[in-house]
């Protein structure tokens, strides 16, 4: 199995580089790493986010783990060379369009989540995001209005295709777990929206033992916060489903602890952690890993069917946590490397 390595920018070489320390100590012989240049560190090597051989790798690779891009040194380039290109490149190229996030709070975590630990305790659900449509892939540009304003513009769209096969998703995550879907979206407002939901209900029928409710994404918001355990699969589109999974990371304990997956239509997959580059800490081994090494396990769960070592994996996370290891983010005083070695020394 070849897994491609991109570690990108400012924190993902350290959260990469304790992941691949874990996936080592398994030592499985089947996995092997190559790793490429991605985000600022390929623009400023190459003077692109996403070079060709980047690329290349990825489509070569059986998964991909990714770190995070982003670099306050590119914000001022023209949009198709920032390093936020370079993840939504490999998304569309490679048709990662099921994102799945899950939300789940380690009991050792109920008094790091910004809830109270009783309404924080429930928290255990899959936000499902559609990945490879809506604003972010529509057109878009800047243009002057007829009396001379400067006007910026993001088309919004979804095809019925799109939502039903994240429907689909949605409901299929489901069934694998407590049976309940709440579909996220803005409906009283959108036309985009208005399609979302018929293309759901619709799609509903091939799942009658799914229950399906609807919510529009501002209440979503607020019934995270109220009350996170109501939620078993929240499936929505690209952008509600960003803003929201970052929302319930910190209802769950950090950013830091969210993995996700993002699938094509076979089960390939790049694994990242939702946060992202996190210049404000970069470099100073303040980041914590644990939501990359969450995003390897569940690599191996998901593209190499290797359900017992992904255990092993979340297995090692729990045991590390119960045994008082904490990162900054998480009220503790670790470095990432030594979360690294915490995660090592509970893996058996
Ligand atoms: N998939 C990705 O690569 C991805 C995701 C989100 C943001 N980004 C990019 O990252 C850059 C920074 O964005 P941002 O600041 O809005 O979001 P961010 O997720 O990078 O950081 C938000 C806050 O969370 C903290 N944080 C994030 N990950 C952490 C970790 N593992 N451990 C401890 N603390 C952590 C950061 O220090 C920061 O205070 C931008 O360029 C953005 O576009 C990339
Ligand atoms: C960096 C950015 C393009 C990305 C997104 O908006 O999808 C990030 O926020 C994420 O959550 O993976
Ligand atoms: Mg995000």
């Amino acid at each position: 199995m070849l897994i491609a390595l991109l570690p990108g920018d400012g924190i993902g070489p350290e959260v990469i580089a304790e992941t691949r320390r874990v996936l080592e100590a398994l030592s499985l012989d089947s996995l092997h790493f190559e790793e490429a240049l991605v985000g600022g560190a390929a623009y400023k090597a190459t003077g692109h986010p996403l070079p060709p051989e980047t690329l290349d790798l990825a489509r070569r690779a059986d998964a991909i783990l990714f770190g995070a891009v982003g670099d306050p040194d590119c914000d001022a380039l023209e949009r198709h060379l920032r390093p936020e290109q370079a993840i939504l490149g490999l998304r569309k190229e490679l048709g990662l369009f099921a994102n799945l996030r899950p939300a789940k709070l380690f009991p050792e975590l109920a008094d790091a989540s910004a809830l109270r630990p009783e309404v924080a305790s429930q928290i255990d659900m899959v936000i499902v995001r559609e990945l490879n449509g809506d604003v972010y892939f529509g057109e878009k540009g800047m243009r002057k209005t007829v009396d001379g304003k400067r006007e910026g513009y993001d088309i919004m769209s979804y095809d019925e295709d799109e939502v039903r096969r994240i429907a689909r998703v949605g409901f299929e995550t489901a069934m694998a777990r407590g049976k309940k879907v709440c579909s996220v979206d803005k409906a009283n407002v959108l036309e985009t929206s208005q399609l979302w939901r018929d293309v759901v209900i619709e799609t509903a029928q091939e799942y009658p033992d799914v229950a399906l409710s609807h919510m529009y994404v501002d209440n979503a918001a607020m019934q995270l916060v109220r009350n996170p355990g109501q939620f078993d699969v929240i499936v929505t589109g690209n952008l509600f489903g960003d803003i929201l999974s970052d929302q319930a990371s910190m209802c769950a304990g950090s950013i830091g602890m969210l993995p996700s997956a993002s699938l094509d239509s076979a089960q390939k997959g790049l694994y990242e952690p939702i946060h992202g580059s996190a210049p404000d800490i970069a470099g100073q081994g303040k980041a914590n890993p644990l939501a990359t090494i969450l995003s390897a396990s569940m690599m191996l769960r998901y593209s190499f069917g290797y359900a017992s070592q992904a255990d092993r994996i979340e297995q090692a996370v729990a045991k590390a946590l119960a045994r008082g290891a904490r990162s900054p983010d998480l009220g503790g005083t670790l470095s990432t490397r030594e979360m690294g070695d915490a995660v090592l020394a509970a893996l058996t």
